[in-house]
Formats: C-alpha cells, structure tokens, sequence
C-alpha cells in the first residue's frame, strides 16, 4: 500500500495485516470505550458532528470501521435537505454512524415526525448504536431494530409502525441489495418521489443490484462517486429516484 496513504491512515496497517477477519477483533466495543474516555466527552455529548468526528479519527487512526464515512456521507445529506424525507429507513445500521449523521440531518430539515429507522442483524453493533445515538441526543429521531432487515420491515409493517419509506438507504450486504429492494417495493413502501440510496456499489461491489436498478422501469438512477475513508479508494454511491 502507499506509504502515504498509511501516514494519513495508521489503521490501514492493521487492516492490511489482518486481511478478511479485520472485524472480528472486538474494535466496535473498543470505539464505544474510547469515545466514553475521551477527556471531550462532554463535547460530544448532543453534538452528532463531533461524534461521527470522532468516529472518523478512530477509524483513521486506530481501527478501520466499515461507515459511509464522511466523503460519501455528504450527497445523502444533500439529498435529505433537498427530498425532506419523513420516514427514512436504513439497512445496515453497524455501529450508529450514519444513523447519526442522517438521523442529525433529517431532523434539521425541520419536518414534523421525521424517523430514521436503523435495521441491524448484529445485537452488539444495535446495542452500540443505541447507545451513541443517545450520547448524540438523536433517540427521539432514530430507532434501532435488531434483526434481518428483510424481516425487520415486515415485522413493521405487520405491527403498522412502518406505512412508507421516503428514502431508503442500503448499506449491508451488497448480495441483498436487490432482493430487500424487492420486498419494500412488494410491500408498496415506496411511492412515487421515494429516493432509493445505495453505498459500496463500485467497492466491494454490488451486481446484482446494478443489473436490477439497470433494468427497472420505475426507477430513475444516478451514480456519485465517493472515497471510502480510511483508504480514499473509489467508490460509486448509486441515487434512485421512483417515478
Ligand atoms: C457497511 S456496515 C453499515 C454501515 C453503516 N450504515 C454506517 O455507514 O455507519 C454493514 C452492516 O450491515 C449489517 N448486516 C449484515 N447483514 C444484514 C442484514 N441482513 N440485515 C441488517 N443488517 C445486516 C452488518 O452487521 C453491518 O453492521
């Protein structure tokens, strides 16, 4: 790797060196431990930019994290203000960095009863964004649902806590992409003026998604490049808009 990328990032050291089971070394409980020792916490404390901040300086410094970071974070954020979405369901919530920085957004646009709902499969990564989405005084606007996110949105649905999806951010296992997709469309979550985002789909890459958003009829769809960082590699983040 570049030496000066690994200057800017000394996490990606450790990233490099651990290869695929880079996740598996208990870093999420390590960030929440770090955050909560920071002699700023109280900084930090209602402050979700100083928060997803502080998530950018741990995963730059100490261990690469899997956010949107805050590169591709910005045209989410620009597309909140514009679409003004009320309900706001994201896929893939991991450890609450976008639930934070989308949640921070959706309610300064000022709507009433703005939600973000954060559907995540890992108990841990939920209990932690629980708990940083508190720290970042979001919990009136973010709710963490623990479970597949297919059946999380059933589950809504069926107990009528879930009626639309204004825009849907999908940002978990890029296979599923298409397939949860389905399932919201199938539920007619998404009406016309519905924003479908989707991340990672350069890098690691998602296909099959590609192929289906391609040959949709209903949805209109552009592409934004973005860097991943740590790394700043190349990335798309892929906007659909429901006709
Ligand atoms: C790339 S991370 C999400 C990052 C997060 N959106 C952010 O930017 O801060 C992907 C997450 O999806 C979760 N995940 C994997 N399969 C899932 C599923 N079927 N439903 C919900 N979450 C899933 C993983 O546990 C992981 O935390």
């Amino acid at each position: 790797m570049d030496p000066a990328l690994l200057q800017k990032y000394p996490s990606l050291k450790k990233f490099q060196e651990l290869g695929d089971d880079y996740w598996k070394d208990g870093r999420e409980t390590k960030l929440l431990d770090w955050i909560y020792a920071r002699p700023d916490l109280e900084q930090l404390r209602n402050n979700p930019a100083a928060i997803c901040a502080a998530m950018d300086d741990f995963a730059a410094q100490h261990d690469f994290l899997i956010n949107i970071g805050p590169d591709k974070a910005r045209p989410v954020v620009d597309m909140i203000n514009t679409n003004k979405p009320r309900t706001f369901v994201e896929m893939g919530g991991y450890v609450g960095y976008s639930a934070i920085a989308f949640g921070h957004a959706l309610r300064s646009t000022g709507v009433e009863g703005v939600r973000l709902w954060s559907l995540e499969f890992s108990p841990l990564f939920a209990a932690i964004t629980m708990n940083l989405v508190d720290l970042a005084g979001l919990s009136d606007v973010v709710k963490v649902v623990t479970g597949a996110a297919a059946d999380s949105v059933r589950r809504l649905v069926r107990e009528g806590r879930l009626e639309r999806i204004d825009m849907l951010f999908l940002d978990h296992v890029e296979d599923l992409y298409h397939e949860d997709l389905q399932v919201c469309e199938q539920l007619g979550l998404l009406k016309s003026g519905a924003c479908i985002v989707a991340d990672n789909v350069l890098r690691p890459g998602a296909p099959k998604y590609r192929e289906y958003v391609n040959a949709s009829s209903t949805l209109e769809t552009k592409v934004t490049k973005g860097l991943i960082v740590p790394g700043d590699f190349e990335d798309e983040v892929w906007f659909s808009q429901v006709k």
